[in-house]
């Protein structure tokens, strides 16, 4: 047995995700679960339940966080990290309130959060600490004295995140037909959001053109792109685009989108184009339909060969480098003194959300952040 390995003053993890549909009968209320108040059009809605009922109403989300899941808890238990892992979702079960409900009553008094998202933004970051604080107040208003929740920093940069992805992307290069994969260009893609929200995303420094949403993709395209280069010895040419884009016409959202992208690249007499999912943790929907079906479907017109790259899911690189953030967080909370682990230019992220970070419309209580109301 390993010597045993200290997470005080933390008690236990909290997996937060996304959740998805687990039926045909999930579809509809999963989507009123995603949308309550915030105007996405109902033609958009229409479609993506489309995408749900294409695959028997199923999202692949739940299964790859029961899968990651069981890295982690597989990862901790061969280290000697005693800490138990929880899991609680934002649209669909195990609802979060639920699973803080059930971790207040199994004694929990300090919880660190690992979000499914690696990168800055509100989608990505704020939302999920203003569904802390909303389950927070829940559990308060039932007369429950729930845990205090931490939240693990942004890993985009961290090694565990970004070697699964090279590998990936050396797959899906070594997959295509030999004669057109010297020149392929890789598509780094991740889900477009409203300018306005990558504009003011991360601290209040990183905002301006794209701010820490746009600066953090381009950041791990360019470590994947150097790496592949190094291992490959070829210099294939990328650019970061866009998917699953939503919201009303008028208002504008990162661009260009993967699909455009495509053809653009095809006029161009580019032979092939590997596409790499940086902005995702797992293959979920945005990745099987966006991509697997609709940019897959493009392609195929347009005559293009295309490959697409594997997301990180439960790579047990993955579930090692949550280890160390916790082990890293957690020395840091106990005051001693730690080196942050990260690759590329901009430096391991900020481990408490300074007040302005990614700020919503409306403003919210979120927690988990200088500007928590429950520190
Ligand atoms: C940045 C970002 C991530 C990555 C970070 C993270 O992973 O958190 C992400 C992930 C996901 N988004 C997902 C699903 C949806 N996102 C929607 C809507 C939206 N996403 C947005 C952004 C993001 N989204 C935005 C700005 C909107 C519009 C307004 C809003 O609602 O904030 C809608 C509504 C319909 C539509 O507009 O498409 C759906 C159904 C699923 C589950 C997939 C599955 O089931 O496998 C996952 C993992
Ligand atoms: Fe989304």
């Amino acid at each position: 047995m390993p010597d045993a390995l200290d997470a005080t003053p933390y008690d236990a993890l909290l997996l937060l995700s996304f959740g998805g549909p687990e039926g045909p009968d999930d579809v509809v209320p999963f989507l009123e679960n995603v949308t309550r108040g915030r105007g996405i059009p109902k033609e958009r809605l229409k479609e993506v339940g489309q995408h749900y009922f294409l695959f028997g109403g199923v999202s692949p989300i739940n299964d790859q966080n029961r899968a990651l899941l069981q890295a982690l808890r597989e990862d901790f238990a061969e280290h000697g990290l005693n800490l138990p892992v929880y899991w609680g979702n934002r649209n669909w079960a195990p609802y979060l309130t639920d699973t803080l409900r059930e971790m207040t009553a199994a004694g929990h008094r300090r919880v660190l959060v690992l979000a499914t998202s690696a990168y800055a933004s509100y989608s990505g970051c704020r939302q999920y600490r203003e569904n802390l604080a909303d389950a927070l107040a829940t559990l308060r208003a039932e007369g429950l004295e729930p845990p205090a929740v931490d939240k693990l920093r942004h890993y985009f940069n961290h090694p565990g995140f970004v070697e699964p992805m090279i590998d990936g992307v050396l797959r899906a290069l070594a997959d295509l037909p030999e004669d057109v994969r010297t020149g392929a260009h890789i598509a780094f893609t991740t889900h477009s959001i409203p300018t306005a929200a990558a504009d003011t995303s991360g601290p209040v420094e990183s905002h301006g053109d794209g701010g820490a949403y746009v600066a953090q993709h381009l950041d791990v395209a360019r470590l994947i792109a150097d790496a592949v280069r190094e291992r490959t010895g070829v210099d294939h040419p990328w650019q970061l685009v866009y998917q699953s884009r939503s919201g009303a016409p008028h208002i504008p959202w990162l661009e260009p989108d993967i699909c455009d992208h495509l053809e653009e690249r095809h006029a161009a007499g580019v032979p092939a184009v590997v596409m790499a999912p940086i902005g995702f943790v797992s293959d979920h929907m945005e990745v099987l339909y966006d991509l697997d079906t609709e940019a897959k479907a493009k392609a195929e017109e347009l005559g293009l060969p295309v490959r697409r790259s594997a997301t990180v899911g439960a790579d047990p690189r993955f579930a090692a480098a949550v280890r160390e953030l916790i082990l890293e967080r957690a020395a840091a909370e106990r005051g001693r003194e730690v080196t942050p682990c990260a690759l590329g230019a901009l430096g391991p992220s900020h481990n408490v959300c300074p007040v302005g970070c990614c700020p919503a419309r409306a403003p919210r209580p979120a927690a988990a952040g200088a500007d928590s109301p429950f520190a």
